[in-house]
Order: structure tokens, then sequence, then C-alpha cells
């Protein structure tokens, strides 16, 4: 079909408080949805789901539907019923707050070892709260992920992943990331050009 791919589903995870309804509100700011995005005195911890849009175009070649789930503990058994539908995932952790990392971890690998979670399924790993760190909280997060992934995943994985850097609050570091991800998921796909030439 002639046209941009269909929208692609990306569910947002991540322990409470780690940045993730931050992160899919400056989504809605950056690329100019409908809504404008909640200020950051507005957001509340999520309990059910909050769901943002980055339609295509410029320098995003399909539209992402974010799903931002709650990261309260109890709420974590939510996640897995949406791995089935989503075509990537993007897992934000608080990269300021080493205390947080180990239980943040914990559950990214918990939600990597599901069986539904697509084995080859892209991931982003978001590490929020860079103007709170410094470059030290990226360094710190990828370190902690790379063992995760090469644990759950080892050295033959199908998974492209990336771990960036975001201020969730002005939004620095999202495009990138969203840019990533949007690529990710359609550099398999045969591409608008190609698509004009076959019949
Ligand atoms: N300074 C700074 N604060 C941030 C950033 N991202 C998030 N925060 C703050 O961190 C707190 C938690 O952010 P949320 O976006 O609600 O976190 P969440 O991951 O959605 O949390 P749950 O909904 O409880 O799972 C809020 O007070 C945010 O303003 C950031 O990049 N920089
Ligand atoms: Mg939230």
């Amino acid at each position: 079909m002639l046209g941009y791919a269909s929208p692609k589903k990306v569910v947002v995870l991540g322990i409470q408080g780690a940045g993730k309804t931050s992160v899919v509100e400056r989504v809605k700011d950056v690329y100019g949805a409908s809504t404008r995005g909640l200020r950051p005195e507005q957001i509340i911890s999520t309990v059910g789901m909050n769901i943002a849009k980055a339609p295509a175009g410029v320098n995003l070649p399909v539209e992402l539907i974010f799903w931002d789930l709650g990261g309260a503990f109890g709420l974590r058994g939510i996640w897995e019923s949406y791995f089935k539908d989503a075509d990537a995932c993007a897992y934000v952790v608080d990269g300021a707050d080493e205390g947080s990392l180990e239980e943040s971890m914990v559950e990214l690998e918990r939600a990597l070892r599901n069986a539904e979670f697509g084995k080859a399924m892209p991931v982003l790993v978001l590490s929020a709260k860079s103007d709170l760190s410094g470059p030290e909280g990226l360094e710190m997060v990828r370190a902690s992920c790379d063992d995760v992934f090469a644990r759950v995943d080892g050295t033959a994985s199908k998974r492209s992943r990336r771990v960036l850097a975001v201020n969730a609050n002005t939004g620095l570091g999202l495009r990138p990331a969203v840019e990533w991800l949007a690529h990710e998921l359609t550099s398999s796909e045969p591409s608008l050009l190609s698509s004009l030439f076959s019949f």
C-alpha cells in the first residue's frame, strides 16, 4: 500500500516515579498532538493508562502510539497484558536515583523474560532526569542494562536496543530517542520509495 506504514504501538514501562508519564506528556508537546502535555506539577502517579500519539511526519517515518502504564508495585502485573500487541518497548529508568536502580533492573529483566514479550522487540531505555544526574547517570543505567540484556538475550540476540538520556521535564533528548524507535520499527518494512515501484 502506498503511504506511511500503519501506526506502531510502544508500551512504556518502568517502576513508579521513574518519569514515564513525564516523558509521554513531553511527546504530546514535541510532536504537536492536538492536546498539550501536562506540566510537571500537574502529573500524578499513573493508575490506568495514559496514551500519547506522535504522528508520522518529518524525521518520523511512522506514527507512534505510546501506552504509559502505572509503575507502582501492585500495578506491574498489568504490564504483560500489553506485551503481545506492542511493537516496541520504552523502558524508563530514574538516572538520578542509584537507590532505585536494582529494583528497576529486576523489573526490566522480568519483562524481557516474559513469554509474551517479543524476543526481537526493540527496546529503548530512557535514562530520565538527566538534569539531576549528569552524564554519570546515563553511564550507570547503560552499564546495568547491558548486564541485563546480555543475561536475557545472549550474544546471538536479534533485538535492537539503545540507552539514551532524557530530561522529561523539558523534553531535552526526546527527539533522537523517539526517532530512533520509529526508524527501528520501519527499517525492515518496504520504504515509500520502493512501494512506488512495486507494481
Ligand atoms: N528534574 C526532573 N524531574 C523529573 C524528570 N522526569 C520526571 N521527573 C519527576 O519525577 C516525578 C515522577 O514522574 P512521573 O512521570 O510521574 O513518573 P512515572 O514513571 O510516570 O510514575 P508512575 O506513574 O507512578 O509509575 C515527578 O515529580 C516528575 O516531575 C526529569 O527528567 N527531570
Ligand atoms: Mg505515570
